[in-house]
């Protein structure tokens, strides 16, 4: 208890929104990433956010990709100052590949080079089943699934085919155990565990890593707060997560900066859970997760039919 506590009050200004940390302290070498550069999907805010400020103060420069231009030029101009590393906001969609593929040319005519790729973009919402309509099935697992292929396929053929690289992708960990009103994006992340196997199996060979992150409950971020999880009536369930807590960004960033370093050289096709055990232990409260959704009539879009 004392240490995870211990950890949490290191880092104090990690909740809420997306500042740079005012006292950072670095945990390897801050040259552990020089002269690298890393493409991260959904760079511009929550955890993406996070992971580019954590490479950047390690040495590393950035391109922070997403479909919301002036979020992510906003984004890059408070990580430059904070880090003095370069960071290059790109819109793109990772459901269209000719996006992505604007984007990497874009990248590799600025910095000539790509070392790491962290496939951090997603979509999520709470839904029924039931509720969900084929349509909203299938845009989450575009953007998550399609997208973290898409974004990896183009860039192995683009660069790191022929000069190696690393791919981290950031996953979840609620279905590990079945979640409700998750079937969308519990399914989605399950394909991308299995892809990041098969993928470190056929890439190993031109030098390139693939490995994830499973987060549980990340407090300040936008796919927290999506779920309900700040709500009072959360609080019994997060005190049934072994460290008794959420995760913050940093932490994420840590594992991923793990993963997308040379300090894990012979770790590939590794799934990190970092969800303080959450999903060993935590209940998986249907009626309670099904009540909130009740009560946010606000977050969900009126549909005609199901598509
Ligand atoms: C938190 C729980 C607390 C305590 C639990 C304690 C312990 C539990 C222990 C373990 C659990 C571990 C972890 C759980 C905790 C955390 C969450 C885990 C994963 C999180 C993932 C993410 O956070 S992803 C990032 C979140 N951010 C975003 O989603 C931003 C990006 N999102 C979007 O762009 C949109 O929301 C989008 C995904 C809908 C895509 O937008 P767009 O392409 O514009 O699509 P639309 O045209 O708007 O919609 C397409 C169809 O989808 C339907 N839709 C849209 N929104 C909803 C909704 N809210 N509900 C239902 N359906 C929706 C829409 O109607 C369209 O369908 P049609 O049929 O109408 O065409
Ligand atoms: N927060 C949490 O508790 C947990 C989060 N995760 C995972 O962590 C990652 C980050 O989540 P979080 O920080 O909470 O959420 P955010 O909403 O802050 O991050 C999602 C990012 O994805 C981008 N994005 C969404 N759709 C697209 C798209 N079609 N093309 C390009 N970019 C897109 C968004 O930018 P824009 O709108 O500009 O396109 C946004 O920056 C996700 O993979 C999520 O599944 C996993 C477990 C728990």
């Amino acid at each position: 208890m004392a240490t995870t506590e211990g950890h949490s009050e290191l880092l104090p200004e990690d909740i809420g929104t997306d500042d740079c940390l005012i006292n950072y302290k670095h945990i390897y070498s801050p040259d552990l990433l020089k002269q690298e550069v890393a493409f991260i999907t959904g760079g511009g805010s929550g955890i993406g956010f996070r992971i580019a400020e954590i490479l950047m103060r390690h040495g590393c420069d950035t391109v922070i990709a997403s479909r919301n231009l002036d979020k992510l030029k906003e984004a890059a101009q408070k990580l430059t100052t904070a880090t003095g590393r370069r960071c290059l906001p790109l819109c793109l969609d990772v459901r269209k590949p000719e996006s992505i593929s604007a984007a990497v040319d874009e990248t590799l005519k600025e910095f000539g080079r790509i070392d790491v790729l962290i496939n951090n973009a997603a979509g999520n919402f709470l839904c029924p089943a039931t509720s969900l309509s084929f349509n909203a099935f299938r845009t989450v697992l575009e953007i998550d699934t399609m997208g973290t292929f898409n974004t990896s396929k183009v860039i192995y053929e683009k660069w790191f085919k022929d000069h190696g690289g690393n791919i981290v992708n950031i996953s979840a960990t609620l279905g590990y155990r079945g979640q409700a009103l998750q079937v969308h994006a519990g399914s989605a992340k399950a394909a991308n565990d299995a892809m990041t196997k098969h993928l470190a199996v056929e890439w190993g060979p031109s030098g390139v890593r693939v490995n994830t992150i499973a987060p549980g409950p990340i407090s300040g971020t936008e796919g927290f707060r999506r779920l309900g999880g700040p709500r009072a009536e959360f609080a019994g369930a997060l005190q049934s997560i072994p460290l008794q807590r959420t995760g913050n960004k940093t932490e994420m960033a840590h594992c991923t900066l793990f993963l997308a370093s040379r300090a894990s050289s012979y770790v590939t096709g590794a799934i990190l859970v970092a969800d303080g055990g959450a999903w060993l232990t935590s209940a998986n409260d249907f009626a309670m997760l099904l009540g909130y959704w009740s009560s946010e009539k606000e977050q969900r879009p009126v549909k005609s039919e199901n598509k």
